[in-house]
């Protein structure tokens, strides 16, 4: 089956709600005015939480062919867990996605794969599809160790759910030295690990899954390397951080099938 390819914004702690009504709403018109075909990539923003009321408000009054999501969400249904934000709440602002495991969690905010797992099944539990994030260091990377390493991570994180529940997943993989260094990974190195990303999830859940779930690549990518990486056959989107909060980049990543391939 063809998996539609998703090009997600991550703006991490970047843009009030007041920037954030800016930015979509040039997002949109740029779209729109260079013919974006929604059918050809799905294009997503995923602002902070303070901008969602907001952002679903544009979206949803203006019919922006966008969709939204979160950074986080709490493992907890609710109660007495000071600045948390449950699945439930991100459901009801009609949140479509909300990443899971960035690098940037696990390493500010000590979370690790089991924590990962339980986000994981707390968004599934409110009909919100986490996008999964893992990837290795540098340290690992230069050992030779990255793909063993993504695995055990991508284990973890799936410990207990369906094959029903896996297929509509979608894994991030970033490579932590590639994210914010403008030290993109090259094409081969996202599809090898992509790739073994997918392998894995037929071990576990067999050929139709794997092919089912989306694979994105995540770490500097930019309107001028993005068709090279899209281009791999089991990198199914990508996750962009700075390239997101540059409206013309980030309709041109949102269109990589319209880039030269270089
Ligand atoms: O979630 C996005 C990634 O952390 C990549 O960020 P970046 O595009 O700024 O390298």
């Amino acid at each position: 089956m063809a998996r539609k390819p998703l090009l997600a914004g991550n703006w991490k702690m970047n843009l009030n709600h007041v920037e954030a009504v800016g930015l979509v709403q040039k997002l949109a018109w740029t779209l729109e005015d260079k013919k974006h075909d929604p059918d050809k990539s799905e294009v997503v923003v995923l602002p902070p939480f303070t901008d969602l009321r907001t952002v679903q408000t544009l979206v949803e009054g203006d019919k922006l062919k966008l969709g939204f999501g979160a950074q986080d969400v709490s493992e907890h249904a609710g109660g007495a867990y000071t600045g948390d934000i449950s699945a439930a709440m991100l459901a009801k602002l009609n949140c479509s996605y909300v990443t899971v495991g960035h690098s940037e969690r696990r390493q500010f905010h000590g979370e690790d794969d089991a924590l990962v797992n339980r986000k994981a099944k707390a968004a599934l539990g409110a009909g919100i599809t986490p996008i999964i994030c893992i990837g290795e260091g540098l340290e690992i990377r230069q050992a030779g160790e990255h793909v063993p390493y993504t695995l055990t991570q991508l284990d973890g994180a799936l410990d207990g759910l369906s094959a029903e529940q896996v297929a509509g997943l979608v894994i991030a993989y970033e490579p932590v030295w590639a994210i914010g260094t403008g030290e993109v990974a090259t094409p081969q190195d996202a599809q090898e690990v992509c790739a073994a990303i997918r392998s894995r999830i037929g071990e576990l859940h067999g050929p139709e899954v794997a092919d089912q779930v989306r694979v994105l690549y995540g770490g500097s990518v930019k309107a001028n390397n993005v068709a090279a990486i899209m281009a791999q056959p089991d990198v199914d989107g990508c996750l962009v951080g700075g390239a997101s909060l540059v409206v013309e980049e980030f309709a041109a990543i949102s269109r990589f099938y319209a880039l030269p391939v270089i």
